[in-house]
C-alpha cells in the first residue's frame, strides 16, 4: 500500500524538511475520502483538515496553504467526479501523486426513534444517492433525495441541534452513522455490493513519484476543432506506442456547445519511452495536452508491454537513426 513518503510536489523537494505534511480532504470526518486518505498517512504522521468540497481542497494545494489534497475521482457505478475532473483540467497546474481505492456500501441512519416506514427524504452525496437508487425503490418507493457536500455531512447535520434538517434520514458510512450517533436503519445499502471508489492524492508539480513497472499516467486533452479523424488521431498515438487505457471520458470544454476535453488514464509511466513517445505525438496532433501526473497503480496491475514498445526497443531504434544521421554527415563532407 502506498504510504506518505514525500516523493513528489513535496515539502522536502522545497527543502521544508521538518514540517509535517498538510493534507487537505473532502470533508467533514467520516467521508470515505477520509477513508481513502487514512491509508496513506494519520493524524500522528500528518495535519489532516476537512474540507467542504473538492473545489475547496484543491484551491488550498494549489494556493500552498495545504501539500496535498485527496479527492474522489471514479466510482465503479456512476464514473467520474465531474467536480474533479473539471477542476484539474483547468487553472494552475496540479499533478496526481497517487491513487487509492476504497470500496464503497452505506448505511441509511437517522435520529434515534425515527421509523424506516417513515422516511420519505434521504440526504447523501450525488454518487452515492445513484449507488443506491434501486434500493431505495425497493424499500422506500417514493422517498426523494436532498443533495448533500458529502455522505458524512449529511450525516453530520442530521446529528447536529437543527431543529429541521430537511430529510429524515442520511445515507453514510457505517463509521460515520456511529461518529455521529445516529441509529442505524439498514445496513449494507447498495445496489452493487462490489462498488468501489478510487481517490487521488494531489499535490503540486515537483519531483515524480519513480516508475514501478505498475503505473498510470493521467492526462486530459483537447481534440482539433472541425477536423474528421481528430479522435482516431488522438487515440492512435497510444494504440501505436502499445499503451493502454485504463478510462477515457469527455467534458465539455464549456465555452459553446459541441467542444469537449478527454480526460484519459493510460497505463505506463512518462518515465517509459513508450509513454514519451505517445506524449510527443499527442503534442503534435492536439492543440492542448495537460499532464496531470504519473503515479504507481493501487491494484498493482502491470501492464501487458507489446514487444516492439519495450525501453530497449525505442533505444535501439533511436540508436540507428542517430548511426544513419552521423553517416549522412561523414558523407556530406
Ligand atoms: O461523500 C463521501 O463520503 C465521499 O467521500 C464522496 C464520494 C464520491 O464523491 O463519490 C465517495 C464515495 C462514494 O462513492 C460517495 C461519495
Amino acid at each position: 500500500m502506498e504510504r506518505d513518503t514525500d516523493t513528489a510536489g513535496t515539502p522536502a523537494a522545497s527543502g521544508a524538511q521538518e514540517r509535517r505534511p498538510r493534507y487537505v480532504y473532502l470533508g467533514p470526518e467520516g467521508t470515505f475520502t477520509q477513508a481513502a486518505l487514512l491509508q496513506v498517512t494519520s493524524p500522528q504522521e500528518a495535519d489532516l483538515q476537512p474540507c467542504p468540497d473538492v473545489v475547496t481542497a484543491l484551491e488550498r494545494v494549489r494556493a500552498g496553504e495545504a501539500d496535498y489534497a485527496v479527492v474522489p475521482i471514479e466510482n465503479s457505478v456512476e464514473g467520474g467526479v465531474n467536480v474533479t475532473l473539471d477542476t484539474l483540467s483547468t487553472g494552475t497546474p496540479l499533478v496526481i501523486v497517487g491513487e487509492m481505492l476504497v470500496p464503497v456500501t452505506f448505511t441509511l441512519c437517522a435520529r434515534p426513534g425515527t421509523r424506516l416506514e417513515d422516511v420519505r427524504r434521504i440526504s447523501t452525496h450525488p454518487h452515492a444517492w445513484a449507488q443506491c437508487r434501486r434500493w431505495i425503490t425497493q424499500h422506500l418507493d417514493g422517498a426523494t433525495h436532498v443533495p448533500a457536500t458529502s455522505t458524512a455531512a449529511a450525516a453530520a447535520l442530521l446529528a447536529s441541534d437543527e431543529p429541521n434538517p430537511g430529510f429524515d434520514a442520511a445515507l453514510c458510512s457505517e463509521l460515520s452513522a456511529r461518529q455521529y450517533g445516529l441509529e442505524v436503519l439498514a445496513a449494507g445499502v447498495a445496489d452493487n455490493p462490489h462498488a468501489v471508489t478510487r481517490f487521488i492524492r494531489v499535490a503540486r508539480p515537483g519531483a515524480l513519484p519513480g516508475p514501478t513497472g505498475a503505473d498510470k499516467t493521467t492526462l486530459m486533452v483537447h481534440l482539433a476543432d472541425n477536423e474528421a479523424g481528430a479522435l482516431l488521431s488522438m487515440l492512435e498515438q497510444f494504440a501505436t506506442r502499445g499503451v493502454n487505457l485504463s478510462r477515457i471520458e469527455s467534458r465539455p470544454i464549456g465555452d459553446s456547445l459541441g467542444r469537449y476535453s478527454f480526460s484519459i488514464d493510460a497505463e505506463g509511466h512518462l518515465a517509459e519511452e513508450r509513454v514519451q513517445a505517445t506524449l510527443i505525438g499527442l503534442h503534435r496532433v492536439c492543440p492542448t495536452v495537460r499532464f496531470l501526473g504519473s503515479y504507481p497503480r493501487a491494484d498493482g496491475r502491470r501492464p501487458h508491454v507489446r514487444p516492439g514498445t519495450y525501453d530497449a526497443d525505442f533505444r535501439a531504434a533511436r540508436d540507428w537513426v542517430s548511426g544513419l544521421l552521423a553517416g549522412l554527415r561523414v558523407s556530406g563532407d
